[in-house]
């Protein structure tokens, strides 16, 4: 029960001084909303929930580095740079190709509909 407390802590702390969490947070939002619109397969729904907890996980993993960061590193330090782009950097992937796969899995079935 305690781990579950201090992990939605974690959780808390992210959403709270991240503005790219809540961004993510946000468009899962939006994707889930579009996914039950247009009545998702299990499958498809599948990937898209995997994809956001991918996405959202990254996240979560890059605001430990950058805290872990700043407090092994306060000063500017090369390698505390590179510490924080790489952490940054997994986040813009993991973003990129879930974008991808959503606009692959959302794509067609928002077309059908606005086509009528
Ligand atoms: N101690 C440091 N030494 C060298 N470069 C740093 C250091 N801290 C930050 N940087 C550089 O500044 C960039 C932004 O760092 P910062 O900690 O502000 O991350 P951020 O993604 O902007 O965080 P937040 O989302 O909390 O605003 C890093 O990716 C890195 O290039």
């Amino acid at each position: 029960m305690a781990s579950l407390a201090v992990a939605f802590s974690g959780i808390g702390f992210a959403l709270r001084t991240q503005s790219h969490m809540r961004f993510h947070a946000f468009a899962a939002l939006i994707v889930c909303t579009l996914g039950l619109i247009v009545s998702l397969k299990p499958l498809e729904w599948a990937i898209i929930l995997l994809v956001i907890a991918i996405v959202i996980s990254a996240e979560m993993i890059n605001t430990a580095v950058e805290q872990a960061v700043n407090l092994a590193s306060p000063s500017i330090h090369p390698v505390a740079k590179v510490a924080k782009d790489v952490a940054a950097g997994a986040v813009l992937f993991a973003a990129a190709i879930s974008a991808i796969i959503g606009l692959l899995i959302l794509g067609p079935p928002l077309w059908r509909l606005l086509a009528g």
